[in-house]
C-alpha cells in the first residue's frame, strides 16, 4: 500500500472508536495487587484522560524501566497502539503500559481507542518495508477484525498479542 494520504483514508476513513472507563479503588496492598496488566493497545491511537485528583497510576515501559506518567490537569495522554506499529513496519512502536494501584487514593481513567474498521486488511506501508534498503517487512498482512478478536480473547501480556502479526526473520547467512 502506498501514498501516506491514501493509506490513512483507507485505514481511518471509516474507523472504530471504543471507550473504556477504568476505576481503581484504593488498595491496601498495592505491592501485591495489579491495576491493569502490562499490555500495548490493539488500536491505532489511544486517548486517555485521568480523573481530577487521581493518583499516579499509569506507567509506561521505557528502556526496560517503568516510568510513571504524572497526571497533568486538563491534559490528555496520547498513546500509539499496535495498528500504527504494523503500518509503520515498527518505526513507531506501540507503547507497553500498565496501571498500578494506590494505598489511599482511588483513580478513574477514561480511555478512547481509535482503530480501523474490522474489515480492513492491514500490513506495513510499502515505503517503510523494503528489502533492498535492508528494511524487511516485519509484519504479515492480516485482517484487523481477526487481530481484534485475537487481542480480546487472549490475556494481556506485554506486547505478546502482536506476535500474531509478526514475521519471524531468520538469519540465512
Ligand atoms: O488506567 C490507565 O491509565 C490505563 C488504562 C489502559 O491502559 C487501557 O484501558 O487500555
Ligand atoms: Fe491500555
Amino acid at each position: 500500500m502506498s501514498l501516506l494520504q491514501d493509506v490513512f483514508e483507507v485505514m481511518f476513513g471509516v474507523a472504530v472508536q471504543a471507550v473504556r472507563m477504568n476505576y481503581y479503588p484504593p488498595c491496601s496492598r498495592p505491592d501485591l495487587v495489579m491495576g491493569l496488566s502490562p499490555h500495548s493497545d490493539g488500536s491505532a491511537l489511544t486517548i486517555l484522560q485521568q480523573g481530577k485528583g487521581s493518583s499516579v497510576g499509569l506507567q509506561i515501559l521505557k528502556d526496560n524501566a517503568w516510568v510513571p506518567v504524572q497526571p497533568i490537569p486538563n491534559a490528555l495522554v496520547i498513546n500509539i497502539g499496535d495498528t500504527i506499529e504494523v503500518l509503520t513496519n515498527g518505526k513507531y512502536k506501540s507503547v507497553e503500559h500498565t496501571a498500578v494501584t494506590h494505598k489511599e487514593k482511588d483513580r478513574l481513567s477514561i480511555v478512547t481507542f481509535y482503530a480501523p474498521s474490522y474489515e480492513i486488511e492491514i500490513g506495513p506501508m510499502t515505503e517503510l518495508a523494503d528489502d533492498e534498503n535492508n528494511n524487511p517487512c516485519k509484519y504479515r498482512r492480516h485482517n484487523h477484525g481477526e487481530y481484534s478478536k485475537h487481542y480480546v480473547t487472549n490475556k494481556l501480556q506485554g506486547k505478546k498479542t502482536l506476535d500474531f502479526a509478526k514475521i519471524l526473520i531468520t538469519d540465512s547467512s
